[in-house]
């Protein structure tokens, strides 16, 4: 336990119980506490794990956990090391709980910056624990999934984490019409998918109508173009979709170059040095370059932007590619060299490494654009509506707009990020070092795997931002992986224009360091949850204000994957912001119906949906649903419903259990029921059905589902199950998710436009809770904790 996290305790301790406002969150940890059944859960669960460690041979077990009275149990191999990690099982205990709740949120993302023995072990022991999790009575059908699972992770074991079989090849994602051919290798869930589609295509859930053809895991792209134009659409189309709904943002798209042109022109080409003009350096970082193609000029475009480096480079250099690779560290880890990360690759897109980033192009390129302009450039911002040359019109409100110039010494920015302020000047900053525009506060506000953060004013208006730096580069991690890191995040950063999602300004390479200067948020939405000052109104305006942001991420086929509290920040005028774009991945590129299924173990124990930890490959959509869920449990609760998704955590396994069903794999595998005669005409008839999987002991609230929607408000339970819902492909999109009564009443605080600024329309019913600055954020409360120490 660290020592903030015994901070905290003591702090929560100490805290009289009347001296927190009593909120709808208090009453609902009291009821949950007042569940004795949760102590018994948890000493039956001991037990249960301790038998299988004490028999356990090779290390490994095969386990059938026995659940109180009839209800069907959860079977998973256990190794010693995870029964041994199961105490400490979240809803069981209030101060575990707590402390698990602290110490995971000061545990940073798992697994992206992974490079570490550990992500190497544990990746192994769940490839073990959770991908051969052998079941035994779900049907003959499921058992074939599983034992094809078993004999694929068999065949393979210990050597590659590709053995591990993609979560499509369990789970239909086909449509009717689909390319059946590329689905050679999934016929049997191609086939099922179709038939399946062709009958009941009407019940199928939104999450998979999005994605209306067949799941690839390596796309095939003869071009890359196109992808960026709609890209851009994309882009465009979030934001108009975005303003027509509400008009509470809309910033300009200035910002204009896609993702991977971005990445592209930066990093993963040498001959972008030798073909660009002198000034390409700089052009090289404009983000509202040319644009990939050829054959779209952009005539908004004055500056000196550069050739487009071969597409190719780009799309390889990309988030695409990053889409693919996300497990690189990892995997260079399991190969012990970086190589084996192009080894994987299909032929037509494995690349010869001498393509790709080395620290030397990182660091030329960012002195190349260090020397000429760090700061943003006018030129980037395009009219009200101008359609750029490649036939996109950028939103009618241009908003934020910062980011690397070309050469140019103006800046144009109209956000704030406060949300009621649009400012627009120019700041010299041609050539100017950092050090000489912004002043550090010294201020830490945390500091995770990928960097720290710290607090900075710009000279020129004396305004605040947040700056992170990156940090170096790991012994064990691959030039590659590393540039790739720090240039999806920052592209994300860039690219993304909603109100829900931190702005990213710039980014500086200067002094052999990498800094991201961002819009500054006043609080932590950890530091705000754990104040336990929350109103349930305002739980649920945090709640809406995030969905809003995945709903915008998941609207450009994006997915953030590292969903959880301390990736939430707000502001003081109560606007929560995602932060953290560092595991986010591309699921859908233009032109193409194919899902781009996400890979590897990336996110926070506690967030992390089940199929990630048991699947090689899997939707990147429903995983940030789920980590949705988890945050709003969270909020409510003041704790993790379990530390990890893994049956060797109690508590996870008794969420899993009491279903119809005894296999993991399989619930997680399942696919939505076709509508029935009598549901499509009862409706009365369908809501005892869905509001409890627990088909021996509906009543048992410490069984099944009800486990932890029992402890939630009445009104929030159907669609919270419905994003906790063990199979992904079951469980709600974000677009029913926003269609849900409940979600929709919620009086969310939202930007809306006055004249030339936005200002935020307060919701009416809460106001945003503020902590003291010290107690802000995470770093704050770490130095509190060592001052107390020394006292
Ligand atoms: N724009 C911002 N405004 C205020 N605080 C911020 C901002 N960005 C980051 N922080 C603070 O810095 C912390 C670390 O930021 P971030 O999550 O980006 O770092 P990280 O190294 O990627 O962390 P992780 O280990 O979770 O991946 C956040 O939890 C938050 O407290």
């Amino acid at each position: 336990m660290s020592s903030l996290t015994r901070l905290l305790q003591e702090k929560r301790k100490n805290e009289p119980a009347s001296s927190s406002p009593r909120t709808s969150s208090d009453t609902l940890t009291t009821t949950l506490e007042s569940q004795p059944l949760d102590v018994q859960s948890r000493n039956r669960s001991s037990s249960h794990i301790s038998g299988v460690s004490n028999g356990s041979s090779n290390g490994r077990n095969r386990t059938t956990v026995p659940v109180p009275g009839s209800v069907t149990t959860v079977t998973q191999i256990y190794s010693e090391e995870d029964s041994s990690s199961t105490a400490g099982s979240s809803l069981d205990d209030r101060n575990q709980f707590s402390s698990s709740f602290l110490n995971s949120n000061f545990a940073h993302t798992a697994s992206f910056y992974g490079t570490s023995a550990q992500s190497k072990d544990r990746f192994g022991a769940l490839i073990n624990d959770q991908g051969a999790a052998a079941l035994s009575s779900c049907g003959a059908s499921s058992l074939a999934a599983q034992n094809r699972i078993t004999s694929r992770l068999s065949a393979n074991s210990h050597t590659s984490g590709r053995a591990i079989p993609s979560l499509s090849s369990s789970i239909p994602y086909s449509v009717p019409n689909s390319n059946k051919d590329n689905n050679s290798s999934n016929s049997n869930s191609s086939s099922l998918s179709s038939s399946w589609l062709e009958t009941y295509a009407g019940g199928m859930p939104n999450n998979i109508s999005a994605i209306d053809s067949n799941v690839i895991s390596s796309p095939k792209v003869d071009s890359v173009e196109p992808r960026f134009v709609i890209s851009k659409q994309k882009l465009q189309k979030a934001s108009m979709d975005s303003n027509n709904a509400n008009t509470t943002q809309s910033r300009s798209i200035s910002r204009s170059g896609s993702i991977s042109s971005q990445l592209g022109n930066f990093f993963f080409s040498k001959n972008s040095k030798e073909s660009s003009n002198p000034n390409s350096a700089g052009g090289a970082f404009s983000v509202n370059s040319n644009g990939p193609s050829p054959n779209i000029k952009n005539p908004n475009v004055t500056n000196g932007s550069t050739a487009i480096p071969k597409p190719i480079r780009a799309r390889q250099s990309s988030i695409y590619s990053a889409s693919r690779q996300p497990t690189g560290s990892y995997t260079d880890n399991l190969y012990g060299s970086p190589s084996s990360v192009h080894d994987h690759l299909p032929p037509s897109q494995s690349v010869p490494r001498s393509q790709h980033s080395s620290i030397g192009d990182l660091k030329r390129f960012f002195k190349k654009s260090s020397s000429s302009n760090l700061s943003s450039n006018n030129n980037n911002v395009i009219p009200n509506g101008s359609p750029l040359s490649s036939g996109i019109a950028v939103p009618s409100h241009s908003h934020s707009s910062s980011h690397f110039a070309t050469g140019g010494n103006s800046y144009s920015s109209s956000y704030n990020g406060n949300g009621d302020t649009i400012y627009s000047h120019n700041h010299g900053g041609s050539g100017i070092p950092f050090s000489k525009r912004y002043i550090k506060t010294g201020a830490d506000l945390g500091a995770g795997a990928g960097g720290s953060v710290k607090l900075a004013q710009r000279i020129a208006d004396n305004q605040i931002f947040a700056v992170k730096e990156f940090r170096t580069k790991f012994e064990n991690e691959s030039k590659r992986d590393y540039v790739k890191k720090i240039t999806s995040e920052y592209c994300i950063g860039t690219t993304l224009n909603h109100a829900n999602i931190i702005e990213t300004i710039e980014i500086v390479y200067e002094d052999d360091r990498i800094l991201q200067v961002m819009e500054y948020c006043e609080y932590d939405l950890f530091a705000i949850v754990m104040s336990n000052k929350m109103s349930y109104e305002e739980i649920c305006c945090c709640f809406k204000q995030i969905l809003t942001g995945v709903q915008y991420l998941h609207s450009i086929g994006l997915a953030h994957r590292d969903l959880k509290l301390d990736n939430c920040v707000i502001n003081e005028k109560g606007v929560v912001k995602l932060i953290d774009f560092g595991a986010a991945v591309v699921f859908s590129y233009p032109f193409s119906k194919n899902l781009v299924e996400a890979s590897g173990i990336v996110g926070s124990d506690p967030y992390l949906a089940p199929e990630v930890c048991i699947f090689a490959k899997y939707d990147p959509r429903p995983v940030d649903i789920w980590s949705s869920a988890i945050i709003f449990a969270c909020m409510i609760l003041k704790k993790f419903p379990w530390k990890i998704p893994k049956l060797r955590d109690n508590s996870f396994k008794l969420f899993c259990s009491g279903r119809d069903c005894d296999s993991l794999s399989s619930l997680v595998t399942r696919t939505p029921d076709p509508p029935s005669y009598d549901e499509s005409h009862s409706t009365e008839k369908k809501k005892p059905e869905s509001s409890s999987n627990n088909v021996s002991d509906p009543n048992n609230v410490n069984i099944g589902p009800q486990r932890l929607l029992h402890s939630l408000p009445e009104e929030t339970q159907h669609i919270i199950e419905r994003m906790i819902d063990l199979a992904p492909a079951c469980r709600g999109s974000i677009e029913e998710i926003m269609e849900d009564p409940w979600i929709r009443s919620i009086d969310m605080c939202h930007l809306v436009e006055d004249a030339l600024s936005f200002k935020v329309a307060k919701g009416e019913d809460h106001h945003h809770t503020q902590v003291d600055q010290s107690e802000a954020h995470i770093a704050g409360l770490e130095k509190k904790k060592k001052k107390q120490n020394n006292q």
